[in-house]
């Protein structure tokens, strides 16, 4: 190996050893030391080795930003956390419940406790934005659909969109169906949101509106938050903690000030986007 690619694997090797906290015990009063934990979690599709022993425990009641470059298992890493993918191996902890070792309807009554906020919005076409906010409810509560107005509407309205209720997805911006889609994601309470590449499709300006709206949900209504993106600008708006990841792995976490200000060359290169350092393209 010559020297750089040595030094490069040295220093991959410190900051792995570096990555997720180690477990801690459940506390007393019964809530689970972190809502959500990802430990030594492997998932290959065929040959291909895409999460390659991934851990992390995401911080209760913050908002964690998960960067990677294009192609790392961000979302692959986003469907184990909701239950759509099983890992070959590890776990995933909701709750301090193994997603795995739960029945299929637990699993189920599990997820009505996310809310996700998909790269698109995920809304149906077929509906208008009321309808897409009111779906949740509908299908999992007994609401009576004056309770579920009352909901929609103080949703739809702290994104903004109280005006435009009748419209349908294709009638409205990408901005405007990611507030959509986030108004959707809220509207069950949920104790985690997930968003998957929330700035994807927007221009700066709405992407920094899109953070800021995070940034007031976030602070309404509480909840672990966790957000994946590779728009280094956006995480740096909204994060309280920053996990990277590299090559299937949670290469750093920690709190993002931390991050952004390291001098460890990994994490620098990562967080600065530069193409000079120990990361390269393979
Ligand atoms: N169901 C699947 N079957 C086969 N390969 C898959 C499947 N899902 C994901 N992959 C592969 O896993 C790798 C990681 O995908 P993933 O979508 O998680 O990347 P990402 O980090 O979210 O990328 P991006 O930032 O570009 O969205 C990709 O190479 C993808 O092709």
């Amino acid at each position: 190996m010559d020297p750089a690619a040595a030094e490069a694997t040295k220093e991959l090797t410190a900051v792995q050893a570096r990555q997720a906290a180690p477990d801690k015990p459940h506390d007393p009063g019964g809530r689970p030391a972190h809502t959500m934990e990802v430990r030594n979690v492997h998932k290959s599709f065929g040959q291909f080795n895409v999460l390659q022993g991934m851990s992390l425990n995401f911080a209760n009641d913050a908002i964690t930003t998960v960067l990677g470059p294009s192609g790392t298992g961000k979302s692959v890493l986003i469907k184990h956390l909701v239950g759509l993918l099983e890992p070959d191996q590890g776990e995933i902890l909701i709750f301090g419940q193994d997603m795995w070792r739960i029945s299929e309807h637990e699993r189920y009554e599990l997820r009505t406790r996310f809310g996700v906020l998909f790269q698109d919005g995920a809304l149906f076409g077929s509906m208008n934005l009321y309808d897409n906010v009111a779906f949740p409810l509908r299908k999992h509560t007994d609401m009576s659909e004056a309770d579920i107005e009352e909901v929609v509407m103080a949703r739809l309205s702290e994104v903004g969109l109280e005006a435009a209720l009748t419209k349908y997805p294709s009638e409205v911006s990408g901005g405007m169906r990611k507030r959509a889609g986030f108004a959707r994601a809220l509207v069950m309470n949920p104790e985690i949101v997930l968003f998957d590449e929330p700035d994807s499709g927007l221009d700066p300006v709405r992407t920094s509106l899109l953070c800021d709206l995070i940034l007031e949900m976030h602070e309404r209504h509480k909840g672990t938050y966790l957000v994946v993106t590779h728009d280094i600008r956006s995480a740096r708006k909204v994060s309280d903690y920053v996990g990277l990841i590299w090559k299937g792995k949670v290469v750093h976490y920690g709190e993002a000030k931390a991050a952004f200000e390291s001098e460890d060359p990994f994490v620098r290169q990562f967080l600065a986007g530069e193409s000079d350092g120990p990361l390269g393209m393979d």
